[in-house]
């Protein structure tokens, strides 16, 4: 298939993944200035006395981390040497330095693993570059791990056939398009999402697919369904059974996407759309990546969160779509005049030039928050909680919107 040749890959998306090592091996060195290196926990390996109930493990995360060390693979030498947001892949504190390409995070551990074995024991040395500074950097590090043991299990020439077997990819765009010209309201994408890291458990007895279900009947455009299971409960299987229950709404797979390997899942399983986070992926991923998804003919919804962002995703061609989240990603505040604040001046002209579709994300609960940002420019939100929380999530589009926006109703 055409959409697999990944030859012309910048650095990391596409690569074949670095080459694993059965043994931990120390980072090539820890910073000499490292200033809060400590020893968390030193535990005999041999089921003695002091083994703890759940051994400590190395993952891959950890050995890949290590990997950056001098046995290098040619393919990591050449590609796999920065940390995704390129910054130097290991020593000094250059490793830390961040905001390098623009992005907030450091997408590895940069000192390397924090689990260390000599002899019979395990160690956790745990410092500053190896421990997350906030909850998006944990979230992109673990990501790491499940990724890579997903594309151990289905490297992507395995892929052909689930790729080819999938349902066709649904015009996302166009569907937001069509829902603002029937309602003259911002299109509805409504959130699947169970739990999250700032709210916990949102609802106990979720039915994915009967969610869904209403959400399309009561006049949602498309869906975003969460696929990440550590942080979020969500799942692939959930939005397989989404599409495969005759959804008619394209459906966004919410994902954290750090490797192009995930957009051809993602599709596999169904998607129509993927989420590209600016804070996560540097713009020659970003740009990569759009790239691969025009291939596969899904639309992807590139979010922002502050000027800084915006500013770098308008500079990349072949955006149709920008999110601006009112939630910090870092802190979990939420605040929907960050939509606003975005949308002032030069950039809100700039994106009307490219017409593109700006998506207002998160902490929308009422009518008036609706008006707000539509008066602010967008022309779609992204609703979660205030939605998912109601007794009858179907029904509390209406009231979101202060009027039933369903397709049977009048159009204004
Ligand atoms: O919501 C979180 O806690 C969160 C934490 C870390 C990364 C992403 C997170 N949320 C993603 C979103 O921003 C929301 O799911 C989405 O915009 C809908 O927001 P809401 O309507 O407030 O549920």
């Amino acid at each position: 298939m055409e959409a697999l040749a990944t030859g012309s890959a910048p650095s990391r998306p596409g690569l074949p993944p670095p080459t694993r090592h059965s043994t931990l091996r120390r980072p090539k060195t820890l910073p000499a200035s490292s200033p809060t290196r400590r020893i968390i926990a030193a535990v005999p390996m041999d089921g003695t006395s002091g083994r703890p109930s759940a051994p400590l493990r190395c993952t891959p995360a950890e050995t890949d981390a290590a990997a950056t060390g001098s046995d290098q693979t040619e393919a990591e030498t050449a590609g796999a040497t920065e940390q995704g947001n390129g910054a130097p892949a290991a020593d000094g504190p250059a490793a830390s330095i961040e905001g390098l390409d623009g992005i907030k995070i450091r997408r590895r551990p940069v000192t390397g693993p924090s689990v260390h074995h000599v002899g019979p024991f395990q160690f956790r040395l745990e410092n500053e570059g190896n421990t997350p500074r906030n909850i998006l950097e944990k979230i992109v590090w673990d990501k790491d791990v499940e990724v890579w043991q997903m594309k151990e299990k289905m490297p992507l020439y395995r892929l052909l056939g689930p790729l080819g077997s999938a349902p066709p990819a649904r015009d996302f765009v166009a569907a937001l398009k069509a829902s603002y010209d029937w309602t003259a309201l911002p299109a509805l994408i409504a959130e699947v999402k169970k739990a999250s890291p700032s709210r916990g458990v949102l609802r106990e007895n979720f039915d994915p697919v009967e969610i869904a279900q209403a959400y399309e009947k009561n006049g949602a455009a498309c869906l975003s369904v969460l696929t990440d299971r550590k942080y979020f409960q969500g799942s692939f299987e959930n939005l397989e059974a989404i599409r495969n229950a005759g959804v008619k709404c394209p459906l966004l797979c919410k994902e954290f996407i750090i490797d192009a390997w995930q957009l051809y899942y993602a599709r596999s399983k169904g998607a129509d759309a993927v989420l590209l986070i600016a804070a996560v992926l540097p713009d020659r991923d970003i740009n990569y990546m759009l790239k691969i998804c025009k291939k596969l003919g899904m639309a992807a919804l590139v979010e922002v969160h502050d000027e800084r962002e915006m500013d770098r995703v308008l500079g990349i061609d072949g955006i149709q779509l920008i999110g601006i989240n009112n939630r910090n990603l870092e802190t979990f505040e939420v605040d929907i005049s960050n939509t606003k604040k975005l949308l002032e001046g030069e950039r809100g002209q700039l994106i009307s030039q490219k017409d593109i579709i700006v998506v207002g994300e998160s902490g929308l609960f009422t009518p008036d928050h609706i008006s707000f940002v539509q008066n602010a420019g967008v022309k779609a939100v992204l609703v979660g909680e205030s939605l998912i929380k109601q007794e009858d999530p179907g029904k509390a589009i209406a009231g979101l919107f202060g009027k039933d926006i369903s397709p049977v109703s009048s159009p204004v």
